[in-house]
């Protein structure tokens, strides 16, 4: 039995962890097991490594190996069994973060995010994942409202932009599986898109 992997993905106060919720409560009442999930982290392994990387000074090749490498745990412990199994699996995060920090954000060239992430994964893959998508000005304020910045959220405004544009670049090569939306909207404006999104994809459910 195969499950669902789906992914969340945007800039930091671009909304995803509030409508992961409510994407786990559409699922469960269509009766998927759910699983919920995020990244850098997942296991106690991963979680420990995304502490020191959310945390610790260390340069870009430094952080891309820490987070590949909690990746790798994480697909191995938790996100193959969990799709053997048949689950619905949530994500908050995966592989196109890597290229749109690391990559975007860091400048790391896609000649070393691609065998890293070819290794990782060995072909696991989300089937959809839904990018919120919002200017990097209004993330910031919502970020500011919300919580204290951890060592990549100090980055400033330009750095995010960079990560937004890499987020695009990616999309735009993956049109079937990333889904851009506008996160710029109220949380219901926003809840709604994803909601559609869902309906639209899984019709059956
Ligand atoms: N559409 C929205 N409009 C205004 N504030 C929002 C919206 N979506 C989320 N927020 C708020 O912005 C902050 C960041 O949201 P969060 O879901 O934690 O973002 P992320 O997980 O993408 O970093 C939270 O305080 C949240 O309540
Ligand atoms: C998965 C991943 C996350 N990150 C970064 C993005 C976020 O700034 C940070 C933590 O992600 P996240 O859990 O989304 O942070 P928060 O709960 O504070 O919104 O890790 C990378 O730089 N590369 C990656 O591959």
């Amino acid at each position: 039995m195969t499950g669902r992997f789906i992914s969340f993905e945007g800039i930091d106060g671009a909304g995803k962890s509030t409508h992961i919720q409510a994407v786990a409560d559409w699922f469960r009442a269509r009766g998927a097991d759910v699983q919920l999930s995020r990244e850098p982290g997942g296991t106690p392994l991963a979680e420990t490594l995304r502490d020191l990387v959310l945390s610790r000074p260390m340069g870009p090749m430094t952080e891309v190996l820490m987070i590949f490498a909690g990746r790798c745990d994480h697909v191995e412990t938790v996100v193959k069994p969990a799709l053997a199994a048949g689950k619905t699996l949530l994500c908050d995060r995966f592989t196109d973060a890597s290229f749109a920090y690391q990559g975007g954000g860091r400048g790391l060239p896609l000649s070393v995010l691609e065998p890293l992430a070819d290794w990782v994964q060995q072909g696991t893959e989300p089937e959809l994942t839904l990018w919120f998508d919002l200017p990097s000005e209004q993330a910031a304020a919502r970020r500011a409202g919300a919580r204290e910045a951890d060592r990549i959220e100090q980055q400033d405004l330009d750095f995010f932009e960079r990560v937004r544009a890499a987020y695009a670049a990616r999309a735009a090569k993956a049109p079937g599986r990333i889904v851009r939306i506008d996160a710029s909207g109220t949380v219901e404006a926003v809840g709604a898109q994803v909601l559609a999104v869902l309906a639209q994809r899984y019709p059956a459910c």
